[in-house]
């Protein structure tokens, strides 16, 4: 399949192309979308914090033009990413993560950690300099784990005080220095539910731009334990079966795809297709 976007790092010198705008309030939009002839968009009153050009979509330049706040526009409104995760194309969603993923990079490193320096873009590279020290700095990425644990029809599923009322998901957690995917497994799902768990398998991964997590899937078989819900992280945690299951996360998350793809196995049925 030929993917419709790829990311790039294009000079913002040059005119043309579309753009999306991203505010505190989200990202533009209007009846045709959140992508706007980049011309048209730089003529309207915004308060531009910073500009990158991000990729192509359908071999069409892309930009971002990062603001300091939102902007009336006749016809166009705000919305946040999660929106877009939840109610739009798939494409248009993985643009809008991955601008929104890059201007916050760039929003958080204006100045060098190290000496406090202005830091700049070097150009057609993703990275932000600082002249001073010569220090680089890279787009952040968090890698987290996720992962379904399993006892034969049984899955074990909690909810966050954060999460919809009534939904039930897998467990996740993000990786601390010093360990590998599998080390921070155990470890969280020791912290949130105190059970221990074996036979672990990577099952695939996710980029979630929400700031900036890569998630790493597996599933994992109970080993032994009570489960005893962390307190203020973990509101409930039980032990489902799998032809009875509460509300479960978004179609679109890896987590949705943990536990659809277990039932599948579990009860014959075609496996699901992890969404990237
Ligand atoms: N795509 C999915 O299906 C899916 C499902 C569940 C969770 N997630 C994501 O997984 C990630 C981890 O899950 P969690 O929130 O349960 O994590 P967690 O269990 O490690 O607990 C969250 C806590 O970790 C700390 N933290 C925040 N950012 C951190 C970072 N970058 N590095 C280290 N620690 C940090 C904070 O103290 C925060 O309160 C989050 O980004 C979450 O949104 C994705
Ligand atoms: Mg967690
Ligand atoms: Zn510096």
């Amino acid at each position: 399949m030929i993917s419709r976007w790829t990311t790039a790092v294009l000079d913002t010198a040059l005119p043309g192309g579309w753009a999306v705008a991203r505010s505190p309030e989200g990202f533009l939009f209007d009846d045709n979308g959140a992508l706007f002839p980049r011309e048209w968009l730089k003529r309207q009153d915004l308060s531009i914090l910073a500009e990158h050009g991000i990729g192509h979509l359908d071999g069409e330049p892309v930009y971002l033009l990062e603001l300091h706040s939102p902007l009336d526009i006749p016809g166009c409104n705000w919305k946040g990413l999660r929106a877009f995760m939840l109610e739009d194309d798939h494409t248009l969603y993985k643009v809008l993560g991955y601008a929104a993923q890059i201007g916050t990079w760039a929003r958080e490193h204006r100045f060098c950690g190290s000496c406090g320096k202005h830091m700049g873009q070097i150009p057609l590279e993703r990275a932000m300099y600082c002249d001073a020290c010569e220090l680089r700095h890279y787009p952040r990425i968090s890698p987290s784990m996720i992962v379904l644990i399993t006892r034969g029809d049984e899955v074990l599923l909690a909810r966050s005080p954060r999460f919809v009322t009534g939904v039930y998901s897998t467990l996740a957690g993000f990786a601390e220095p010093g360990e590998s995917a599998e080390d921070c497994l155990v470890r969280e799902v020791r912290e949130e539910v105190s059970i221990e768990v074996k036979n672990i398998q990577y099952m695939g991964s996710q980029c979630w731009p929400f700031p900036h997590s890569m998630m790493l899937g597996f599933h994992a078989e109970y080993a032994g334990g009570d489960i005893v819900p962390q307190e203020d992280e973990i509101e409930d945690a039980q032990w489902f079966n799998v032809h009875d299951l509460p509300p479960l996360p978004a179609s679109r998350s890896i987590a949705r795809y943990l536990i659809d793809l277990y039932v599948a196995r579990r009860l014959g049925h075609a496996e699901p297709v992890l969404p990237g």
